[in-house]
């Protein structure tokens, strides 16, 4: 790995992370505590990085990330002030950036219990708003580029054609809210960062919708699904994929990566099921105030990629091939 590609991958036990791991083909750090050696919703103190950067020293390959955060916890415990502050946790995270300089951050670390924000909305937006924002503070000072991702839900739905990225927001619930905030500390701490819009990412990993709508239907279950929200499901592995090349570019500002095409949520539904090789019909159409949800969602958040095929000069894959892909993985892992 040279300095110039090494990529500190954080939240690498998520859904997305996972992927972005397996996209990076092993040049990546991850810290391996994850949320336990840093927790993004606690406050960081002020001047931290400036007080302990020390000249920036080489990646080495050989070393989890985890193991250097533990050196380092062990430099700083001679500085009791350090100490005080150090088990807050994102001051260490903001050290090790600071200290060992990855050339990239891409923070797939996130609040994403989009009901329960709606019981917890400041939690959601320590981790989602502020922990973005120390991020970006310490990527800014460790001359990191930044690729932070963002949702579909910062918008309200009420667009008829797909969303651009200069297109107003307006969050309908605490989960969009966060991440709405989020987006727009990192962009004003860090210009040069990377935001990326994502949605309705599903994956091997942690259970989605598309997953938990297989498991109730593989034990011959009836499934009642929403007609009324429509938006661009995307496959982990393709948005991964596309991130990692983002980053190697150093592609700067707010970008849409989705995969192709839009459903609703039923139409997804069905489509996984008859992928798996189930009855479709056992997905039964609902609307959003049947299913009465503590977090309202927008009833139409499909994304526009235009921005990025111009950048790429690629057009990401539909998402029918993308939940082809899946199924096939998880048929292949049943078998
Ligand atoms: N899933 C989706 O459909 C979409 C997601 N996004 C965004 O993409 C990003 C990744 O999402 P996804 O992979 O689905 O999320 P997951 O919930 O699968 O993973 C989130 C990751 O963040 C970590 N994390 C949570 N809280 C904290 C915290 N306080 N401090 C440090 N780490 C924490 C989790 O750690 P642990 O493993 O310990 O729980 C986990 O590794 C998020 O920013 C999300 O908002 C955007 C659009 C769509
Ligand atoms: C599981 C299920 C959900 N639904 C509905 C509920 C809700 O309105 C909608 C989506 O439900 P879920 O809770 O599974 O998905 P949700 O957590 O809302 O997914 C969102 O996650 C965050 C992190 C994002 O950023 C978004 O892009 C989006 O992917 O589908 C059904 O109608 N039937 C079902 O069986």
């Amino acid at each position: 790995m040279t300095d110039a590609d090494s990529i500190l991958v954080l939240g690498h036990g998520g859904l997305l992370g996972r992927a972005v791991v397996q996209a990076c083909q092993g040049r990546c750090w991850v810290v391996e505590g994850g949320r336990k050696a840093y927790d993004l919703s606690q406050p960081a103190s002020k001047g931290f990085c400036h007080r302990f950067a020390l000249s920036g020293r080489p990646l080495e390959n050989t070393e989890s990330a985890d193991k250097r955060l533990l050196s380092l916890t062990r430099e700083i415990a001679e500085d009791e002030k350090a100490l005080e502050t150090v088990h807050q946790g994102l001051d260490l995270l903001r050290l090790f950036i600071c200290r060992e300089k990855p050339a990239v951050v891409i923070n797939c670390a996130g609040y994403t219990d989009v009901d329960k924000a709606e019981t917890e909305p400041e939690l959601a937006m320590a981790v989602n708003a502020r922990g973005a924002a120390t991020l970006a503070e310490a990527c800014r000072e460790a001359g990191s580029h930044l690729v932070h991702i963002s949702t579909d839900y910062v918008f309200d739905g009420k667009n008829k054609n797909p969303y651009r990225e200069g297109d107003e927001t307006f969050p309908k619930g605490a989960y969009g809210k966060s991440k709405l905030k989020g987006e727009k500390l990192v962009a004003k701490i860090m210009p040069a960062a990377l935001i990326v819009r994502s949605a309705w990412i599903f994956g091997p990993g942690r259970p989605g919708f598309v997953d938990n709508v297989l498991t109730r239907a593989l034990k011959g279950e009836p499934v009642r699904v929403v007609t009324d929200e429509v938006g661009s499901p995307t496959f982990s592995r393709d948005l991964a994929e596309t991130l990692v090349w983002l980053a190697m570019k150093r592609v700067q500002g707010l970008l849409h990566v989705v995969n192709q095409g839009q459903a609703s949520r039923y139409e997804l539904a069905r489509q996984a099921l008859r992928l798996y090789g189930l009855d479709p019909d056992l997905v039964r159409r609902a609307q959003k105030k049947d299913l009465n949800t503590p977090a309202e969602r927008p009833g139409y958040s499909v994304l526009d990629t235009r921005r990025l095929q111009r950048i790429t000069g690629r057009t990401m894959p539909s998402w029918l091939d993308a939940l082809g892909r899946y199924i096939a993985l998880l048929k292949e892992d049943a078998a």
